[in-house]
């Protein structure tokens, strides 16, 4: 792996391609696991301080100009098991990025601070007395600067938006302009897929050249096995690299006093427990979360093209206080390949039906607050991701389906599709409530997606109730951080994105 070659984006990544010998053995202040939302930003404060950084990514390298705005493709290329991964009854899709950049180089551009209400149950229920919004917005502010956090402009609300925010109005209910990361956008709707034109302001156009441009070092298709120690304290990882076609190329060691892990809220608890450290609370991959989303679809009279346009552009969020309901309805485009994976469109006639009118249907997606009740898993051989919709949240996923039926229908749909296994269709007000209250939580019932994973190695004050501290220092292994969604105590209702790279960038100027 010493010689590399220039990339046209401009990024300098080593690949598997470019191994050269059969161990690589690396030193470095800080060895940052993962390139991500956390590890990139991580990565890019700490090589300004002058530290010397080597990032690891798992993932590909996969260069702007290679994306194909072909969702199938996309999922084989850039995402975690291909995009296959899912909980173990198989009724929630838990999507996260696994390339450089990580799942920012795939997420839907949303930015969201975290809620005031959120980092108070955080500081009386968790201790994390400093997390306060006060000495948080310094950190929101910067990073909102750095990636083009704007509130969307009037034509990046799709038709999609404009039909749902319509609907809102007649309600009377509170609708915003999404803001988003993103410059310029070019409306082709195929965020999922990496952005092509390098607008969405993912890690892989910011914080990861700027990382480098400080010096920091990046290896692709290098996962990391094991979180090396000395003397209980933090010493470097083990690594391997593997070519595309799955055989090993090299192994690796990287010997660093500062081990950062921002690997994903899956992949960083797997970890540790394959290293059996900073588990002293027993809850590594415990206290999972990940906003279980729904696709409410509707039908319109009028044809919507829920393809055309910006992919996000307005939200409901009348709802989002725990007390008046705790979800969120985020106005959502999809391509043909989404609205097959993310609705129950059924099978022969049905399905044939509800493709043939694809361009008429607008969709909501529905975000929950929902309790931290999953787990992660390793039984020595393979990850599990144990997570069941808790009694405690169906509730409060019936209402957000309402909410959203109610808005499709005072918006002008005339059907509303409700993603369940036995199909359901809601035409009026009055089966709304026929059609909802009647659902059961039962596993393979609702069709839900996960694209914010969180919580599995939580912050807190107290060692035993607790993995890292607020610093994000693992209470037990000195010199072992986590800087991920991992880190998250609680589900946060809103796009974690941003919570994610504020809390990397304090961790960062906090290490010592
Ligand atoms: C499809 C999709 C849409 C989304 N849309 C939005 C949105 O609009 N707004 C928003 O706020 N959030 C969105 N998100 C979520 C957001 O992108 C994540 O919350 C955020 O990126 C999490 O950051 P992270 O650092 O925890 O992990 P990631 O950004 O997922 O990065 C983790 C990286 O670690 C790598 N890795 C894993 N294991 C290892 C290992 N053992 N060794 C080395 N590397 C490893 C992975 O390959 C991955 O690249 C979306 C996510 C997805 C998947």
């Amino acid at each position: 792996m010493s010689q590399v070659k220039w990339q046209a984006s401009g990024l300098q990544v080593h690949q598997a391609s470019d191994v050269t010998s059969e161990h690589i053995a690396l030193e470095a202040d800080v060895v940052v696991v993962g390139s991500g939302a956390g590890g990139a930003v991580t990565a890019y404060e700490l090589a300004r301080m002058g530290k010397r950084v080597i990032v690891l990514e798992a993932g590909p390298y996969v260069p702007s100009q290679a994306f194909t705005e072909d969702f199938t493709e996309s999922l084989h290329a850039l995402y975690q098991d291909k995009g296959g991964q899912a909980n173990s009854s198989g009724d929630l899709l838990v999507l996260q990025g696994a390339c450089v950049g990580g799942s920012t180089v795939v997420n839907g551009c949303v930015c969201f601070r975290t809620p005031d209400f959120i980092l108070q149950d955080w500081q009386r229920d968790f201790g994390l007395s400093e997390l306060t919004e006060a000495e948080l917005a310094p950190y929101f502010d910067e990073v909102e600067q750095n990636l083009s956090v704007h509130d969307n402009g009037e034509h990046e609300i799709a038709r999609h938006g404009q039909v749902i925010r319509a609907g809102a109005n007649k309600l009377g209910w509170s609708v915003k302009p999404l803001r988003r990361n993103i410059r310029q956008c070019g409306l082709t709707g195929h965020c999922l897929s990496g952005c092509k034109t390098e607008r969405k302001q993912s890690m892989l156009v910011t914080y990861l050249p700027w990382a480098q441009a400080h010096g920091a070092r990046i290896y692709s298709d290098t996962r990391v096995e094991k979180v090396v120690t000395e003397g209980g304290v933090a010493s470097g990882v083990e690594a391997v690299v593997t070519r595309h076609d799955g055989t090993v190329a090299a192994t690796m060691t990287v010997k660093a006093p500062r081990v950062v892990l921002a690997a994903g809220a899956v992949q960083t608890p797997v970890l540790l427990l394959k290293s059996g450290l900073a588990n002293r609370s027993g809850l590594v991959g415990k206290n999972f979360a990940c906003h279980p989303s729904l696709l409410v679809a509707g039908r319109y009279p009028e044809p919507i093209h829920p393809w055309r346009g910006a992919m996000l552009g307005v939200h409901v969020d009348e709802f989002m206080h725990p007390d008046k309901g705790g979800f969120i309805l985020e106005d959502g485009g999809f391509g043909l390949v989404e609205m097959t994976m993310l609705a129950e469109p059924g099978t022969g006639k049905p399905f044939m039906e509800y493709m043939e009118n694809a361009r008429y249907l607008a969709g909501l997606v529905t975000l929950i607050h929902d309790h931290n009740v999953g787990a992660i898993e390793w039984d020595g051989e393979r990850k599990a991701i144990n997570y069941q919709l808790s009694d405690a949240d169906f509730p409060s996923m019936k209402r957000a389906i309402k909410a959203a039926a109610k808005l499709h229908l005072a918006s002008g749909a005339t059907e509303v599709y409700v993603p369940a296994s036995d199909k359901r269709v809601i035409r009026s007000e009055a089966d709304i409530d026929l059609q909802v209250d009647s659902l059961e939580n039962d596993p393979q019932h609702l069709r839900m997606v996960s694209y914010h994973p969180q919580g599995t190695c939580h912050m807190g004050a107290d060692p035993d109730h607790s993995v890292v501290k607020a610093n994000g220092e693992t209470h037990d292994v000195p010199g072992l951080y986590v800087a991920d969604a991992s880190l998250l105590p609680t589900s946060i209702i809103v796009n974690p994105q941003i919570t994610v790279y504020a809390l990397a960038t304090r961790i960062a100027r906090h290490m010592s």
